[in-house]
């Protein structure tokens, strides 16, 4: 990977934007422009520019439903005259890509369903796009160049090569009258919505501080683990089996080595590095959640090693560094998977005063990621490679599993 210049450029890349806020100045909503759709953007959208009559320069719109490449009318669905960048939604196609398709779900669209937002783009062109945001986020946030490519992941069921039918756990809104939809994009209106075309056919609803069930992972070892159905479990069926593969593959674990799991969920990645360490080895979890944390406790009981699962903030457990926990003071190896907004400079500086042998860092935000990656490199770490897959066709959603190691550990040769 190398590392040109830094460039920051404006614009909701963080893709966590608020709802529709009080307008400053003349509101633009309704207006419609012709436009070119330009790269995609982290998001689910595209950036366009419009020539606004009496403006010199050409306005930003982060624009939904469109297709890089594509000529179109779009219209303001956000914006006024003092805000730095409107958004938008292709109303007409005039030159379409040959990458549009027409959408298998009949609320996915301008003004409908919000939950999907690519619909409209073939299933390989979705992971082309989400590719090129990668790509940028580690450009724009860590200054460094990939070449990878995000690659589809095998599910349980033919319609997930489709790109439907992946998403184990679903959230409808129940309506007044009866039936049940899902928000529309940016909004808290509910478009009716009877059967979600990407939820699986056993999908669950959450239910609130209640049940456990119990989820196996289909790999080779098929260890089954507790979690709250309102607990966090990767939706994608086929995302524990390949995200632990991956974590396994990276890091390459030695028997007797040590390893922390940090926001280790219900000891997922733990169990598998307990197994993989052996009766010498020692994996710490740590986890926020109460309830995820006494699963954590639940899920290791068996696992070989000194194992051990703590609840607790990831950066109060490092920086506090209880010395009777081996893998909290020295760690050969960490596994990092944080939520959305990533770890954060608190936790990239004790884990790199620690100097593990590798870290694999497990991320659902590219923008968070390449921050992260940011720091890493800072203190003088390599980024050795990082993997994208598709655990959320039609979604702009994205996982990257990405190797680090302190340069100096890395240029020593493996005994
Ligand atoms: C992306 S999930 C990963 C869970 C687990 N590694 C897995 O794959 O199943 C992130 C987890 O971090 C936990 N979490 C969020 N913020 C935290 C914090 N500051 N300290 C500890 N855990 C946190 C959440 O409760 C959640 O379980």
């Amino acid at each position: 990977m190398t590392r040109p210049d830094r460039r920051r450029r404006p614009g909701p890349q963080r893709g966590r934007g608020t709802r529709a806020r009080a307008p400053r100045g003349r509101s633009r909503v309704g207006e419609r422009y012709a436009a070119e759709i330009g790269p995609v953007a982290h998001g689910g959208h595209c950036v366009a520019r419009v020539a606004v009559e009496g403006e010199e320069r050409a306005r930003v719109v982060f624009v939904r439903h469109g297709i890089p490449g594509e000529r179109v009318v779009l219209e303001i669905t956000e914006g006024s005259d003092g805000d730095r960048f409107w958004r938008g939604d292709v109303v007409e196609v005039h030159e379409a890509s040959p990458h549009r398709v027409v959408a298998p779900c009949p609320v996915a669209g301008p003004g409908l369903c919000g939950g999907c937002d690519f619909q409209h783009v073939d299933l390989a062109h979705q992971r082309t796009l989400k590719t090129a945001v990668v790509a940028e986020q580690l450009r724009r946030l860590a200054g460094v160049t990939w070449d990878g490519e995000v690659r589809p992941v095998a599910g349980d069921l033919p319609e997930q090569l489709a790109g439907l039918r992946w998403r184990t756990r679903v959230r409808y809104v129940a309506l007044p009258g009866g039936g049940r939809g899902m928000r529309r994009h940016r909004s808290h209106d509910v478009v009716p919505v009877d059967t979600c075309l990407i939820a699986h056919p056993d999908a669950r609803e959450p239910r609130p501080g209640t049940t456990t069930e119990h989820v196996a992972v289909a790999d080779t070892h098929e260890h089954a683990f507790a979690v709250a159905t309102d607990g966090f479990w990767q939706v994608h069926p086929g995302a524990p089996g390949a995200l632990v593969a991956t974590v396994l593959e990276l890091l390459q674990p030695r028997p007797g080595e040590s390893a922390l799991d940090l926001y280790g969920g219900v000891g997922l990645f733990a169990r598998y590095l307990a197994d993989a360490l052996g009766p010498d080895g020692a994996v710490l979890s740590v986890e926020g959640d109460a309830t995820a944390s006494a699963h954590a406790v639940d899920n290791l009981r068996e696992a070989p090693g000194r194992v051990a699962a703590v609840r607790g903030d990831v950066a109060t457990v490092l920086a506090e560094g209880d010395p009777s926990l081996p893998a909290l003071v020295a760690p050969d190896l960490v596994v990092l998977d944080p939520p959305r907004e990533g770890a954060g400079r608190a936790v990239v500086d004790e884990l790199v005063r620690r100097a593990p042998r590798a870290v694999a860092y497990v991320a659902c935000d590219p923008a968070a990621l390449g921050r992260d990656v940011g720091l890493f490199l800072a203190a003088g770490w390599e980024l050795v490679e990082v993997r994208g897959f598709d655990l959320f066709p039609m979604t702009h959603h994205v996982e990257c599993v990405a190797l680090l190691r302190p340069v100096s550990v890395a240029a020593l040769p493996v005994v």
